[in-house]
């Protein structure tokens, strides 16, 4: 369906400190969670919301790619899914397994179809069929939409969102998320986007629950209007700004005309 990668082992060896120990058991109470991303230099994912955006370069992509057969699931939100239609596999050379699709659709805007690249991918023994969480109970869920689902072995799982202040649904708590990931017996997670997903991630709330950090910086800017990645400010006791969040443990490397940013999130 697509060509397939490349990716050497000295290179993998690079990331062998922030990616899952390969022996990582599906038993553990929170998986093993990678947050990864391609940025731009004024920390733009895409052009424009709904832009699918190419950054990473060849190297970089097999990198990407190589991530994913190094975890049990791939996490993306529905924007990234209705944006960007993604084929969510490996498509490393030789790949001895395949991550989960998992796809945060509060309110199911998606609405699977046989042409849907993920499903196509699943056909074709290329990949799996996505895990939709949802904050809509099962007697919301579309009769067709689940069909298709089951059918290409995914399915559809009820998380309870957050209230709002007003009383409304609310966001996913990640405890909730992780919990759900870990319970389908997946022990590691790769966060791949969009710009959401990772604010809400890199909250000051959820971001230790975040295990590495793992960046492709293409050496471009996309300039106004792009989707940023710029998570929510933290505060002193004093109510004084504070950093967002900041990595330690990091280290530089150059995959063709780009640089991968590995690290790992200081937990105070
Ligand atoms: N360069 C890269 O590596 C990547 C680029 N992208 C790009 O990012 C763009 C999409 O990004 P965004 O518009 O920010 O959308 P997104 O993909 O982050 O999805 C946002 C939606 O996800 C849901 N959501 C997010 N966090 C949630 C939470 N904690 N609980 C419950 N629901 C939650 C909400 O419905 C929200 O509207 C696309 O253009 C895509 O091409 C996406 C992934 C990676
Ligand atoms: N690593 C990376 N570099 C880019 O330049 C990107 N645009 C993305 N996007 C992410 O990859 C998904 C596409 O996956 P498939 O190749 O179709 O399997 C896309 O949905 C984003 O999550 N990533």
């Amino acid at each position: 369906m697509s060509e397939a990668l490349e990716f050497a082992s000295s290179s993998a060896a690079l990331l062998e400190p922030y990616v899952p120990p390969a022996s990582s058991q599906s038993t553990a109470a929170k998986p093993f969670v990678t947050l990864t991303f391609a940025t731009s230099l004024d920390s733009s994912l895409s052009l424009a919301p709904g832009v699918r955006t190419r950054l990473s370069g060849p190297g970089s992509k097999a990198m990407t790619h190589y991530l994913r057969s190094r975890h049990s699931a791939i996490l993306v939100g529905i924007n990234t899914m209705l944006a960007d239609d993604p084929g969510l596999n490996c498509r490393i050379a030789g790949a001895s397994s395949q991550p989960r699709p998992i796809i945060i659709d509060p309110h199911l805007r998606w609405v699977p179809k046989h042409s849907d690249k993920v499903l196509q991918i699943c056909r074709a023994g290329q990949g799996l069929a996505p895990i939709v969480l949802t904050g809509l109970q099962p007697e919301e869920w579309p009769e067709g939409s689940i069909s298709i689902l089951t059918e290409h072995g995914g399915k559809f799982i009820h998380v309870e969102p957050k209230k709002t202040a007003s009383g409304g649904r609310g966001r996913f708590d990640w405890h909730d998320i992780l919990h759900v990931v870990s319970q389908e017996g997946l022990s590691s997670l790769m966060v791949e986007g969009g710009a959401q997903i990772i604010n809400s991630l890199l909250d000051s709330q959820y971001h230790s629950l975040v295990d590495s950090v793992i960046v492709t910086i293409a050496p471009t800017w996309l300039g106004e209007g792009g989707v940023v990645v710029s998570p929510a400010r933290a505060h002193d006791e004093q109510g004084v700004p504070i950093p967002a969040a900041r990595l330690s443990d990091v280290k530089w490397h150059p995959f063709g005309e780009d640089v991968v940013l590995c690290g790992r999130l200081d937990k105070k």
